[in-house]
């Protein structure tokens, strides 16, 4: 049965999409059988993966306002073991449409419930928010991964994603746990870097990942040309560290709460 890993953050471009895209290549690259779920409006692990968004008749807006099986929109991508579920300018509506419906903060888990068994690994790509999508991601998840920018107030708005994973924790999803925290864009020419690395660890201890996302200029480039880091140049220092997490990531079952 397939684990299914929210990557959350309500905090803008602290590199979730790059992080979902690039885990789920790592991921298929090591022969595992990936799914991304988009469910951010703004479509960019969609578009990030190849996938023309103007050309989607259908997305997960379907499957969790219509009852759309999730199957039904389920579509390959040009790396091999990587399909999407993908998000376009639709699913900006879901949000306040949800709210009046039933069991409403359940819907993407009772699709994917159907899909689990096709995959080894579900990667949920959050928008920047604490609302609907993002409670049914964690609603969804097994784990949830944060990543966090290397960058001064990097831990603030953490409480309030902590205090919303705790709710849900406790309404909706007991399982759900902290897979960990990613430390992205760091700059190592900076001491300013270093200082945050220190702090997020001093506040995560063990539940920090060792893989730390650099700045690269590729990993940057890459969505424009509709590829993962690793097809796109898979010398990159980018394309080596998304490897590495993805190897921390298929070592980390035994983590402990
Ligand atoms: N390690 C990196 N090195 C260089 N550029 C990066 C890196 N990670 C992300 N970026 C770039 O920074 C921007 C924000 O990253 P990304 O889209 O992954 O963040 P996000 O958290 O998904 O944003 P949003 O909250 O809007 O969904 C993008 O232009 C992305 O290409
Ligand atoms: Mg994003």
């Amino acid at each position: 049965m397939g684990k299914i890993m929210a990557i959350a953050n309500q905090k803008g471009g602290v590199g979730k999409t790059t992080s979902s895209v690039n885990l789920s290549a790592g991921l298929a690259q090591f022969n595992n059988k990936v799914l991304i779920v988009d469910i951010d409006p703004q479509g960019n692990a969609t578009s990030g993966v190849g996938i023309n968004k103007a050309d989607m008749d259908q997305c997960i807006y379907n499957v969790l306002v219509e009852d759309l099986p999730a199957e039904n929109v389920c579509v390959p991508t040009n790396t091999e073991n990587l399909d999407i579920i993908p998000a376009t300018i639709q699913l900006a509506g879901a949000e306040i449409e949800l709210v009046p419906t039933i069991s409403r903060e359940i819907r993407l888990q009772k699709a994917l419930e159907e899909l689990k068994d096709n995959y080894d690994y579900i990667i949920i790509d959050c928008p920047p928010s604490l609302g609907l999508l993002t409670i049914n991601a964690l609603t969804s998840s097994d784990t949830v991964m944060i990543p966090v920018q290397c960058e001064y107030y990097a831990l603030e708005g953490l409480s309030q994603l902590l205090n919303t994973i705790r709710l849900v924790q406790k309404h909706l999803n007991k399982q759900l746990m902290i897979e960990g925290v990613l430390l992205t864009m760091l700059d190592a020419r900076t001491n300013l870097g270093v200082q945050v690395i220190e702090e997020v660890k001093k506040y995560f201890q063990d539940k920090v990942y060792k893989t730390v996302i650099p700045r690269n200029i590729r990993l940057g480039e890459a969505p424009s040309h509709g590829q993962p880091i690793i097809t796109y140049d898979p010398k990159s220092k980018g394309a080596e560290v998304y490897l590495e997490l993805a190897k921390e990531v298929m070592n980390s079952g035994e983590r402990v709460r």
